[in-house]
This record gives structure tokens, C-alpha cells and sequence, in this order.
């Protein structure tokens, strides 16, 4: 009898399981042919403006011109022509030249910045459902590292989005699980078929963050290496930080050319790259051409050179951020920037270049995650001094991000 009372529990859990699988692929299938429509909508929606642009320039020769745009530039969604939405929809740019080369900035300038940050970010409405906000992926965490993953995510929470993923190896997993319950955690990195088990939740991310706490096991690169891979067929943006930089510099083809990714290479991290890159060392006396050197070799991509001073550059301007933070260096800070940055390329990719007046987006996102992570570490340090650490600064992320952009 008892026999065949747990038989038959048996086979409604697996015929449960068997349901919910299939109800899954239902709804990644939606998800990707929504996903296709909304880009389909986009590239339609461009050439009628690029239709409007034509006839307002034929009507109005006086109309100011745009500031020169890099030619092998190309936006999110491909055929989206933004150079015709900035010409048709914005009023005359802004900030121009204002972050070119070897310029110092004026406060105006910062402050058109911060602007353009502001616009990226979604209002918050009654509307909105859960995750449409983002939904944001770390790759890394393994059995030495588990604060740095652990970092990213929640500060990827703490800026806005709405759901935080951590891609990390078995033994990490129960750990950096314990350290929140917000986040949601796939202990399936160091498992023998791991790219697949990530890619099964790639169509649900809108970004991905690679190498926090990734370490430099062989297999676990390789692992994130087929995850930049396949992010990359999805049009992902991706995130590239610590060990994934260490990966990029032993193979810089893997993410060369692919201008929806972002580097966030320290001091160290920079100069391997650069000299895997250029061949050259990295020349001390002239860190924005460097940091745009760099950028234009790696095809354009967005390269943010941490620092004393935040440098970032697509390969045609730098912005320079030097908020205020602190003097105070605990480990961690750049986990936060990675985290934040996630949530913001997503924003910024989302929103499109008429929202940052004609500006590569990911460059306004670099630059808002930069000025958020400091201003978090200057604040977190006025209360703690040198006991601040890491954690402190992920309290302060809320009201950081306040003070700066919903003011
Ligand atoms: N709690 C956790 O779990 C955390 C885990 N983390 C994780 O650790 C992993 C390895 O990351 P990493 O940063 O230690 O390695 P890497 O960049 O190769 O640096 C190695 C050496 O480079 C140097 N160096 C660095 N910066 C420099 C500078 N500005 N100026 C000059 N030199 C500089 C410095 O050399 P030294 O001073 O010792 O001579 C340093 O020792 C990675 O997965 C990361 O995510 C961290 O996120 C922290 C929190
Ligand atoms: N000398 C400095 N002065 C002021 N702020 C700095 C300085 N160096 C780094 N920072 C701040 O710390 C952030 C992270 O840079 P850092 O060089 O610590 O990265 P990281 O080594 O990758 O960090 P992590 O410890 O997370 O691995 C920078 O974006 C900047 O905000």
C-alpha cells in the first residue's frame, strides 16, 4: 500500500517536472520572438526618422550640425540609425567636444553628463513588472573568491535592477548564498556541461558580468570563455572585469570588435592588455592616449581605466571621472563598479542614443557606474574612516545614487 502510495508520488512529481520543463521553452520561445519584434520595431522605427531627418535638412539648411560621428560606429540594434534620430529629434548636442582628447572639463560639462545618466534610468511606475527593470548575470565566484561575485550582485540590486544572478562554482555557491537571500544563485560553473547551464538562462539577462571572483582555473576560463560566446550571439551587453580580463589578454579575439562590451581593467589589469594589445608598455606620461589606444585596437569597445582617476574611452573621446571618493583602497571597490555597471550599460543600451543626445550610451553608463561607485566609497569613508571596507560602501550605494541622479 505504502508501495504504491510513494510510487505514485513519484510519478506526479515527474509528470510535474516534465510540465514545467515544457512550460519553460514555451516561454523562452516567447521571450526570443518578443525580443525579435521589439528589435524589428526599432530598426523600423529608425529609418522613419532617418526619413524625417532626410526632409528636415532638405527644409532647413541653418539647422547647427552634429558633431563628427566615428564611421565604423555601429549602434545597438545595427541598423538603428541614431546619427538621424540626434539630427531629427534632439536639439543642437550639448556637450559637443566637450570630453575630447586632452580637454579639461568644465562643471557644465560633468553636469551634462550626470544629465544624460539621469535619462537612461526608468522611472519608477505602478506598471512595471517584475525584472523588466534588469535582470543581470555574474559569471565567477569559486572556492577562493566569493566576495567579489557576491559585490557585483547586490550592488547590481542596490542600483535598481530587479533580479541578480551568480554563476558561480559548486563549493561557492552555499557561501555566497548565505551572504544574502536576494540573490539567486546557479552552483554550475565548474560543471562539465556549464556553458549550456548559463546558456539556458541567457534569452532572461539583459546583461552579463564577467570574472569577479572567476579566478584563473583553466576549465573555469574556458567556461566563461563559450558564456562570452554565446552572450555574444544574443546581442548581450557584457561586463569584463578581473579574471575575464585576465582571459581577454591571453585571447583579446574573443571580444575584439563586439562594441555592446565593456573592460574595466585596474591599473594592472590595464597594462597587461595593453602591452598584449600594442606590444608597447604602457606609456605613464600619457594615460588618455593609452586608454583610447587601447580602445581603438579592441575595435571601439568601451575601455574604463580605473584609477586615481576613472578613464574611459570608445576609441573617440575620453571623459575623465574624478569624483570625489576617498583615500581609503579595501579591496572590493572594483566589484562594485562592475556591479553597478551592469545594471547601467543595460539602461543606457535600452534607452538608445537619443536619450544620450547622440553620446555612446555605454560611455554615459561607465561614467555613471564610475561617479556612483565613488561618491558611495567618499560618503561610506566619512563614516568609517579606515575601517571602511567594502560592504559599507554597498550600504551607501542607495543614497549615493540618489544624491547624484534623482536629485
Ligand atoms: N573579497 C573578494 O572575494 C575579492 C576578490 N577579488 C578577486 O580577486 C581576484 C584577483 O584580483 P586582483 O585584483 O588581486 O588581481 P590583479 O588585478 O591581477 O592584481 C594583482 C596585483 O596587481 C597589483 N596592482 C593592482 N592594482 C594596482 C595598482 N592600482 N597599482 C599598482 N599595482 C597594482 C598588485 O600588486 P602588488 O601591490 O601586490 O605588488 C596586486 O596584488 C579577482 O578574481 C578579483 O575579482 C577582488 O575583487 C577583491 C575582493
Ligand atoms: N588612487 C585612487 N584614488 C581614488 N580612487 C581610486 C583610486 N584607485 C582606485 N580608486 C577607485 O576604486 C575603483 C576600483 O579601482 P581598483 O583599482 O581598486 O579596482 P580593482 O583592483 O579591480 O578592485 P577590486 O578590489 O574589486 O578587484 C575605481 O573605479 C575608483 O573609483
Amino acid at each position: 500500500m505504502m508501495e504504491k502510495f510513494l510510487q505514485q508520488s513519484v510519478d506526479t512529481e515527474e509528470k510535474f517536472y516534465r510540465y514545467e520543463e515544457q512550460r519553460l521553452k514555451i516561454e523562452d520561445k516567447r521571450r526570443e520572438a518578443e525580443h525579435a519584434r521589439e528589435l524589428q520595431m526599432l530598426q523600423m522605427l529608425g529609418q522613419m526618422l532617418a526619413g524625417i531627418s532626410s526632409t528636415v535638412s532638405q527644409r532647413s539648411q541653418s539647422m547647427p550640425a552634429s558633431p563628427p560621428q566615428r564611421a565604423n560606429h555601429r549602434s545597438y540594434g545595427d541598423n538603428f540609425n541614431y546619427n538621424a534620430m540626434t539630427a531629427a529629434l534632439s536639439p543642437p548636442i550639448v556637450i559637443e567636444r566637450s570630453f575630447s582628447l586632452h580637454r579639461t572639463h568644465s562643471l557644465k560639462d560633468m553636469e551634462n553628463i550626470f544629465q544624460l545618466v539621469r535619462n537612461v534610468i526608468p522611472p519608477l511606475t505602478g506598471k512595471r513588472h517584475k525584472g523588466q527593470d534588469g535582470r543581470i548575470g555574474i559569471v565567477g565566484g569559486c572556492q577562493e573568491y566569493t566576495g567579489a561575485p557576491y559585490f557585483a550582485a547586490i550592488t547590481a540590486l542596490k542600483v535598481g535592477a530587479d533580479l541578480s544572478h551568480v554563476f558561480c562554482t559548486k563549493d561557492a555557491a552555499t557561501v555566497i548564498k548565505s551572504y544574502s537571500p536576494e540573490l539567486i544563485v546557479h552552483p554550475v560553473l565548474d560543471s562539465p556541461n556549464a556553458v549550456h547551464e548559463v546558456e539556458k538562462w541567457l534569452p532572461r539577462l539583459h546583461s552579463v558580468v564577467i570574472g569577479p571572483g572567476l579566478g584563473r582555473d583553466e576549465v573555469l576560463l574556458e567556461n566563461a570563455k563559450g558564456i562570452i560566446e554565446k552572450s555574444k550571439v544574443k546581442g548581450i551587453p557584457i561586463i569584463i572585469d578581473a579574471d575575464g580580463l585576465w582571459l581577454i589578454s591571453q585571447q583579446p579575439s574573443l571580444i575584439q570588435g563586439y562594441q555592446r562590451a565593456i573592460l574595466t581593467p585596474n591599473y594592472m589589469e590595464f597594462s597587461r592588455l595593453y602591452e598584449a594589445m600594442l606590444r608597447d608598455p604602457v606609456d605613464s606620461s600619457d594615460h588618455h592616449g593609452c586608454v583610447l589606444r587601447l580602445s581603438q585596437a579592441m575595435g571601439n569597445l568601451t575601455v574604463v581605466q580605473k584609477g586615481e582617476r576613472d578613464l574611459i574611452s570608445d576609441g573617440e573621446k575620453v571623459l575623465v571621472c574624478s569624483h570625489e571618493g576617498s583615500s581609503r583602497r579595501c579591496g572590493g571597490q572594483g566589484d562594485l563598479l562592475s556591479g553597478s555597471l551592469g545594471v547601467l550599460a543595460h539602461w543606457a543600451f535600452l534607452a538608445g542614443a537619443e536619450k544620450t543626445n547622440g553620446q555612446n550610451p555605454f560611455l554615459v553608463a561607465a561614467f555613471g557606474a564610475c561617479s556612483l561607485t565613488r561618491q558611495a566609497n567618499h560618503q561610506a569613508f566619512q563614516k568609517f574612516g579606515r575601517s571602511m571596507t567594502a560592504s559599507d560602501m554597498v550600504s551607501e550605494v542607495g543614497t549615493a545614487f540618489n544624491k547624484l541622479f534623482e536629485t
